[in-house]
């Protein structure tokens, strides 16, 4: 990976901000302050100039545009323009007006604490939200008094919908699905369709239900569908949630493949939505940030973790601040390697300082994923936030809209599966034209995930592995070029040994073998072209047992497996689960 500079250039800037002011797309005086003042934003971002107009005009608007473009913004502003203009003033016995939903309760944090800073000024618009893992009763206290904007997670806003009589919806407006293909992806798509119809949102829904039917404020209700990845089933949703929605940030190919032009009627040879660009577009299919270095790293399986380990220790010692977000498949995976990062010491055998033990990647290290406490979540996704030089190990809980400052690399050390969610992965660097790095791990049996990638105009070079592992100090042995694959590398063959004797202990051995299972399960899980590509039959479970530096017999390892699959079997069927719900929903 390339050393990066982390500022735009010029060329760049006039990429990714467009050249008029925010006031100028019709936002109050105020507004434009305090997003100076409160978030240090002097211009707007190309999609939020194409959106801000829309918005405000009060079309259904279905926006698609790369990661880290300024989406959020794009719908609050205007959302905040409106509610400011409101007279007499709202108040809080009005109740919701704007209800913002999200996939997870990282970006319900996220997107509230933006709207807290925007709404300094306007004290009479209240932010609020609602999530699950949050105290119920507080949230019923809080709705009873009354939140203007709500974030909310689907299936705990359904929750209040039903149960708290208090909360007060009758004057809703905006109805806004940021992530939209992810909420459906988690399989929340019935609670959304009940959440629409508890609102009177649906298209089609009798007069009688629309809740502007009742509301004392006569506008009429406006929905807002925002991702930088869409897919058939945000076609359904946009179907049945918008009415002749403006298409922001498509190219034309696209807008006919979701076929919302018949469908819906929809106006998209509006002027403004064609004359800016958008940002960074790389691919006809996904858009990707232009400044984003892609590369991938072939690694066989039994070599994956001190490959890992040794490109992190190269990464940290080579940059006085490294921000780096390591993406894994499930949660056990999240917990083994955080406690061997966390712990782990490797002595070289001889050579200078042989007597003093040190982490072998010598950074702060957090988790996030979704099996853990919502305290430990709040404050590992926070910190993370602030620190300049951390490593942050996640599931996918993490892929989406979350906005974690000056992360350089991105590295995906277990495959995404859809190509959608490499990109939501990846987005999570070079955002706003900044520069990033992103580092995709593949084994040789798994490498046509790259045509599959192609597929969408995303192509990676690959990563000069070799020059890295030769790079390490190899004391009393020298590095000789008999070796035949990365496995055999002496270097690696010296870490492994290491590695495995660590994870000797009972407790981190518990730790791996959990993993270890968990990992086979989530391999299994790949569906459609992806599992001719990951092929659990391919696997050699003997090296995917090294990879948590497991010395066991694969048969052992196997055999809990075996154990833990009947038991999840037997589970699901007791609660009538389909399996797909079960393994996405479980990030
Ligand atoms: N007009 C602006 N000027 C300066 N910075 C901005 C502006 N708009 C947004 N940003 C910053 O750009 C970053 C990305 O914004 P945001 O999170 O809204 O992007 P996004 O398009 O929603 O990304 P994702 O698709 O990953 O959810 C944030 O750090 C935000 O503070």
């Amino acid at each position: 990976m390339v050393a990066a500079k982390r500022k735009p250039t010029e060329t760049e800037e006039s990429d990714i901000f467009a050249p008029c002011s925010f006031s100028s797309l019709g936002l109050h005086t105020t507004l434009c302050e305090q997003l100076e003042e409160r978030l240090g934003f002097k211009a707007p971002t190309l999609v939020q100039a194409q959106a801000i107009p829309v918005v405000l005009s009060g079309s259904h608007v279905l926006v698609n545009a790369a990661t880290g473009t300024g989406k959020t913004v794009a719908y609050l502003a205007p959302v905040i323009h409106h509610l400011h203009l409101y007279h007499p003033r709202i108040q809080r016995s009005d109740g919701t007006f704007a209800l913002v939903l999200v996939p997870t309760r990282e970006l319900c944090l996220q997107v509230h604490e933006i709207l807290h800073k925007v709404l300094h000024r306007f004290h009479w618009i209240v932010p609020g939200y609602v999530m699950g893992g949050e105290n119920r009763s507080k949230e019923k206290a809080r709705l009873r008094k009354g939140i203007s904007i709500l974030v909310a997670t689907p299936g705990r806003l359904l929750d209040h919908l039903k149960n708290t009589s208090s909360f007060v919806h009758t004057n809703l407006r905006w109805i806004i699905f940021d992530e939209a293909d992810r909420i459906l992806e988690l399989g929340f798509g019935k609670e959304i369709e009940e959440i629409l119809d508890f609102l009177g949102s649906r298209q089609h829904a009798s007069a009688a239900k629309n809740g502007a039917v009742t509301s004392k404020f006569e506008f009429p209700r406006q929905n807002l569908l925002l991702s930088a990845t869409l897919n058939e089933k945000v076609n359904h949703l946009a179907k049945m949630s918008l009415e002749k929605p403006v298409m922001i940030g498509m190219p034309e190919k696209k807008r006919q493949s979701i076929a919302l032009h018949e469908h819906l009627g929809s106006d998209t040879d509006d002027d403004d939505t064609q004359t800016v660009k958008a940002t960074g577009s790389v691919s006809e299919d996904y858009r990707l940030p232009a400044q984003l270095t892609q590369k991938y790293v072939k690694v066989p399986c039994n070599a994956r973790l001190a490959v890992l380990l040794s490109i992190l220790k190269y990464l940290f010692e080579r940059e006085s601040s490294e921000k780096i977000v390591l993406f894994f498949s499930t949660c056990d995976a999240v917990d083994f390697h955080y406690s061997l990062l966390s712990e782990f010491q490797f002595k070289p055998s001889s050579g200078p300082g042989a007597e003093l033990k040190q982490r072998f990647v010598n950074c702060k290290t957090f988790r996030l994923h979704g099996n853990m406490e919502q305290e430990d979540r709040r404050s590992a996704f926070e910190t993370f936030k602030r620190e300049k030089s951390a490593l942050l190990l996640s599931t996918d809980v993490c892929a989406r809209g979350l906005d974690f400052p000056k992360v350089k690399c991105i590295i995906q050390y277990d495959s995404p599966g859809e190509a959608t969610e490499y990109v939501h992965r990846v987005g999570r660097t070079a955002r706003l034209g900044e520069r990033g790095d992103s580092l995709l791990f593949l084994q040789p049996i798994e490498m046509d995930y790259l045509k599959e990638l192609e597929k969408h105009g995303v192509s990676l070079a690959e990563f000069p592995l070799l020059k890295i592992l030769d790079s390490f100090p190899l004391y009393g042995h020298k590095h000789v070029r008999k070796f035949v694959s990365i496995d055999a590398h002496p270097w690696v063959m010296s870490l492994q040994k290491a590695l495995e004797a660590f994870t000797d202990k009972p407790d981190m051995k518990t730790l791996a073998k959990n993993a270890f299972c968990s990992w086979v399960r989530a391999y299994t899980a790949h569906r459609g072209e992806l599992k001719r590509i990951f092929m659990v039959k391919k696997l050699h479970l003997g090296h995917v047992a090294k990879s948590f530096a497991l010395k066991d017999q694969p048969s052992l390892v196997g055999k809990s497996f075996h154990n833990q699959e009947k038991k999840r079997k037997r589970g699901e069927k007791q609660k009538g689960l389909s399996r797909k719900r079960k393994v996405s929903r479980k990030t």
